[in-house]
């Protein structure tokens, strides 16, 4: 029987961002049974973990326009990982919370899928449509953050409380695409391998 793991790498200074992280973990888990939680400082003490994995999901709180200085020293301690391309192919895909509506969020989503494509790893964005009403006026239903590249969410800064709550809806309906989209491109890998070095010849 062919399993799929799919681990959530995130940091979290105050605990907003592993909230998001929790729904994004119940959402898969409803897809694939196989679904972790790794705070960085994990991730970074077991790296045989990340290589077992099928998808790798990247979750950081914006600070000052990008991602914590605690994700930037995991994406930096991944450099062997990186120069041997031990990710390649492997799935990713990268949230992040913030307690500003706008916050410069998309310039932490555009370094976690640098990051990504650095690894040579495929990306996996949003797919959720924001939702409006009649008027056109956007409503705060799913993805509030009106967000494609990947998952936004918007936190108070001194509770654990996300505007709008259904930012948490969007974590879980983000849990259940990545973990969908796991299932889909990796089963037919296994049974159609690509050889893609083989490939690279060719040209
Ligand atoms: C050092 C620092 C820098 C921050 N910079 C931003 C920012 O650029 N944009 C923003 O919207 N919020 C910013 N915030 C607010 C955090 O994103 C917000 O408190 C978030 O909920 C923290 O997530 P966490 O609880 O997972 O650490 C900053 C917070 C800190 C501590």
């Amino acid at each position: 029987m062919i399993t799929m793991k799919l681990l959530i790498i995130y940091h979290s200074g105050f605990g907003h961002t592993q909230v998001v992280a929790e729904h994004i973990r119940l959402g898969a888990s409803r897809v694939l049974p196989d679904v972790h939680l790794l705070t960085t400082k994990e991730a970074m003490e077991q790296p045989q973990l990340l290589l077992e994995a099928d998808t790798l999901v990247f979750g950081s709180p914006t600070y000052f326009g990008n991602v914590s200085a605690e994700f930037k020293q995991f994406m930096e301690s991944t450099g062997s990982a990186w120069s041997r391309q031990l990710w390649k192919n492997k799935l990713a895909a990268g949230f992040t919370n913030s307690s500003s509506v706008n916050g410069d969020k998309l310039a932490t989503l555009i370094s976690l899928s640098l990051f990504a494509a650095q690894h040579s790893m495929l990306w996996i964005s949003l797919g959720m449509m924001p939702q409006y009403d009649e008027k056109g006026r956007q409503l705060p239903e799913h993805n509030g953050m009106a967000s494609y590249l990947g998952l936004m969410t918007l936190s108070d800064n001194s509770h654990l409380e996300f505007h709008p709550p259904a930012d948490l809806l969007s974590a879980e309906l983000f849990g259940m695409r990545i973990a969908e989209i796991t299932l889909q491109v990796k089963s037919k890998e296994a049974v159609q391998p690509v050889n893609t070095l083989e490939h690279q010849h060719n040209y």
